[in-house]
């Protein structure tokens, strides 16, 4: 592998002449001239100051990228301006650039026209890479830090799938590959199977595939989203594009290189329902960093899940809605302050519903101030989820936009009518939240 990158970097670097091939090294002439010995062996750091012209730093995030390539994890970035530190002592370090140095440069030519028998690695501008997860076979980890919100796939499924009996499931799999290309075909059955047996195409499918949109009784099977690992505490959110007929994966929070990208495979409760859904629908223990949690803070999990389950079924209570909007109201701000502490700043996909609860239930009394904003929320958190052409998205926009098109328009009361653009100005966060919420403590 060293001598494949080795290789990658010379073809990489073959018309710039600041970079020097020796007899045992590469020799960047930037910065404090890091190099790299052509024996991996030998290698310990590639680091610089950051001084002269201040180019050194392009080379080292393209060398680095390029390693992240090839040596996945094993590559431990640092910026000591950041109070990180390189892994190795400086002194063995040093022993290791004295064992290397020490010949004579050669020049730059060198590095055209030599064959090599390993084959180019394509560096595309994917944001992320497949590696193998200690206990869960492969996925995918970010090669570079990710914004949450980050857009980090949107793909086509191979095909899309009614839920059907396993023998009637294999067969319709077995007609729908013949339309594929082979290289689909290869992509499907590359793809985990935790059913083997005799209808494995099946198996496959129930393995991999995921439904198109929450409660949909067809799923699709994905070439690259199928090797994403779920986590009960994600870091990315996956949602279906009716529209595009496409899966989308958003960041919901800050990802730094190196993280594994992570979706839930679609269930919140306390460990015990979650496993017991994941081992019946997906045929897998659990291994998240969530349920390995030791037992008493899986415990205090559990706890706030059920009431966060609680606190979801009283934001909706259409009985409340009516008489009694404010219970339903509150309860939407208690549920954002647990999700908060359970999920941290996470934009879980129950935060867009949250505000569009609220939103239902101050529209249904002609409250159209608070309806705006709340629609504005729901909107902005839509758009880190699913991005500015998801459906749910667009619908939010157009209630932000106009509280009044929606169905439910005081459709219980005019109790607490306001007129759109009236929200109070020049006050505080603090106020501003108690006149959103109707509090008056
Ligand atoms: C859709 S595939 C994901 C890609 C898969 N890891 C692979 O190697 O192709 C789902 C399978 O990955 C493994 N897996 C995913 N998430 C996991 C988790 N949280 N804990 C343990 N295994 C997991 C299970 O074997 C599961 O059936």
């Amino acid at each position: 592998m060293w001598a494949q990158f080795i290789d990658i970097i010379r073809k990489y670097y073959q018309d710039d002449d600041r970079i020097k091939l020796c007899n045992s090294y590469i020799e960047f002439e930037s910065g404090e001239h890091p190099i790299l010995p052509l024996d991996g062996y030998k290698f310990l750091r590639f680091s610089s100051k950051i001084c002269g012209d201040g180019t050194v730093t392009g080379y080292i995030r393209t060398v680095r990228h390029i390693a992240q390539t090839i040596f996945g994890l094993r590559v431990r970035p640092w910026t000591e301006a950041a109070d990180e530190y390189g892994f190795y002592d400086w002194r063995d370090v040093h022993d290791s650039r004295r064992s290397t140095i020490g010949d004579t440069a050669m020049t730059p030519s060198h590095f055209a026209g030599e064959r090599s028998d390993y084959p180019i690695l394509v560096l595309n501008d994917k944001l992320f890479e497949v590696l193998g997860i200690v206990n869960k076979g492969r996925g995918l980890v970010a090669r570079c830090n990710i914004k949450s919100g980050t857009r980090i796939l949107c793909e086509k499924p191979l095909f899309l799938l009614r839920g059907t009996p396993d023998e009637l499931l294999h067969c319709d799999v077995a007609s729908k590959l013949k339309a594929l290309s082979k290289e689909e075909q290869r992509q499907f059955l590359s793809l985990h199977n935790n059913f083997p047996g005799k209808h494995s195409f099946a198996g496959i499918v129930k393995t991999n595939g995921l439904p198109c949109g929450p409660g949909a009784s067809t799923g699709g099977v994905y070439p690259e989203i199928s090797l994403i690992n779920h986590s009960c505490i994600p870091n990315c959110h996956n949602a279906w594009n009716e529209e595009t007929q496409r899966e989308t994966i958003h960041a919901i929070k800050d990802i730094v290189a190196g993280e594994e990208i992570t979706i839930s495979y679609g269930r919140g409760g306390p460990a015990s329902e979650r496993q017991a859904f994941l081992q019946r629908n997906f045929g897998f223990n659990c291994q998240c960093e969530l349920c390995t949690l030791p037992r008493e803070e899986l415990q205090a999990s559990d706890a706030r899940r059920i009431l966060i389950r609680e606190l979801d079924e009283k934001a909706g209570d259409p009985f409340t809605a009516g008489g009694e909007p404010l219970a339903n109201l509150w309860s939407c701000q208690a549920l954002l302050a647990l999700l908060i502490d359970e999920y941290g700043s996470r934009d879980m996909a129950l935060i867009p519903r949250l505000y569009y609860d609220a939103f239902q239930i101050v529209i249904a009394h002609g409250d159209e101030a608070r309806a705006m904003v709340f629609a504005e929320r729901a909107y902005k958190a839509r758009v880190n989820c699913e991005g500015e052409d998801g459906p749910e998205t667009k619908r939010a926009k157009g209630f932000m936009q106009n509280p009044r098109s929606h169905l439910s328009f005081a459709l219980y009361s005019k109790m607490w009518e306001t007129a759109q653009n009236s929200q109070p100005r020049n006050i505080d966060e603090d106020q501003f939240e108690r006149w959103l919420w109707r509090r008056q403590d």
